[in-house]
């Protein structure tokens, strides 16, 4: 995947560029919160099944050569899109599903989900986490996917979390082979340019949305982005 940076780099000071994540943070939060759940059901359906078309092929040809297929998510917080009906179909589907574990200096480890797993709350972070053995991130060196969190994200790529960089630091070492794709909603994904990034952001490859998956920077795709809401 090219996960080349957007240039140029917008000229803004740390500060103008800390002022407008938080703005930017701010104004997503609250439109989050004003979300209906009934809607937010809705959208995690929805958004499932636009990924599966391109997923579903990929997990049966690992499986087929004998292999697990990984797929990297979150348990949600109640304000991010759901990720219930996607971690179902995964299971369903003989895939193996990790979730992120908060360590010490922003790292993440990483836990196996499974429909009932026992789960604790985070100590500095309104997310759960299953309580079993944790993984390094080589268990994601050949993941098919990471779909990854964001409040927000633009159509170069550049994404903008919770602000801790946690992901951040992951995907920073994650390897270029493994598809990146932020799942949000679909307000939140926005014209290139619009989300600020530091030396250190690095693009996703794509976005899922309860409207469809949006490649940005597959090879096999125009440079510009294009919106490929059932693409086979
Ligand atoms: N579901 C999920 N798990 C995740 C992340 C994430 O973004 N989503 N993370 C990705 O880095 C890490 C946790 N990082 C986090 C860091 C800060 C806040 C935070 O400040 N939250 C706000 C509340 C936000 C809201 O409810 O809308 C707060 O506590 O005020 C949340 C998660 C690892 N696990
Ligand atoms: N690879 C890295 N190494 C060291 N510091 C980093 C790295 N990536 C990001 N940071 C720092 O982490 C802080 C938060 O970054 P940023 O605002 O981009 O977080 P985010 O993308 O919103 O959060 P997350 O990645 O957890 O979703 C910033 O101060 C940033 O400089």
């Amino acid at each position: 995947m090219d996960r080349s940076r957007p240039d140029p780099c917008p000229a803004v000071d740390d500060d103008a560029l800390t002022a407008a994540k938080a703005e930017l943070r701010s104004r997503h939060r609250a439109a989050r919160r004003a979300l209906d759940p009934a809607e937010r059901a809705r959208q995690a359906e929805a958004a499932a099944e636009h990924l599966w078309p391109w997923l579903a092929p990929r997990l049966a040809a690992a499986r087929g050569a004998g292999r697990t297929p990984v797929v990297a998510t979150v348990l949600p917080m109640a304000s991010e899109p759901d990720t219930g009906p996607l971690r179902t179909r995964l299971i369903e589907a003989g895939a193996r599903v990790l979730v992120p574990v908060i360590e010490p200096e922003r790292r993440m480890s990483w836990t196996d989900w499974t429909p009932g797993v026992p789960v604790t709350r985070a100590g500095n972070a309104p997310v759960d986490e299953p309580t079993g053995p944790r993984h390094g991130p080589d268990a994601l060196t050949d993941a098919l996917l990471v779909l990854a969190p964001a409040l927000a994200v633009d159509r170069s790529g550049m994404r903008m979390g919770q602000g801790g960089g946690y992901y951040d630091r992951f995907l920073a070492d994650l390897p270029g082979s493994v598809p990146v794709v932020a799942h949000v909603f679909a307000r939140e994904l926005l014209p290139a340019g619009e989300v600020p990034f530091e030396p250190t952001d690095r693009p996703v490859d794509g976005v899922l949305t309860a409207d469809g998956l949006t490649w940005l920077t597959a090879a096999e795709r125009p440079a510009e982005a294009v919106h490929l809401p059932d693409a086979q």
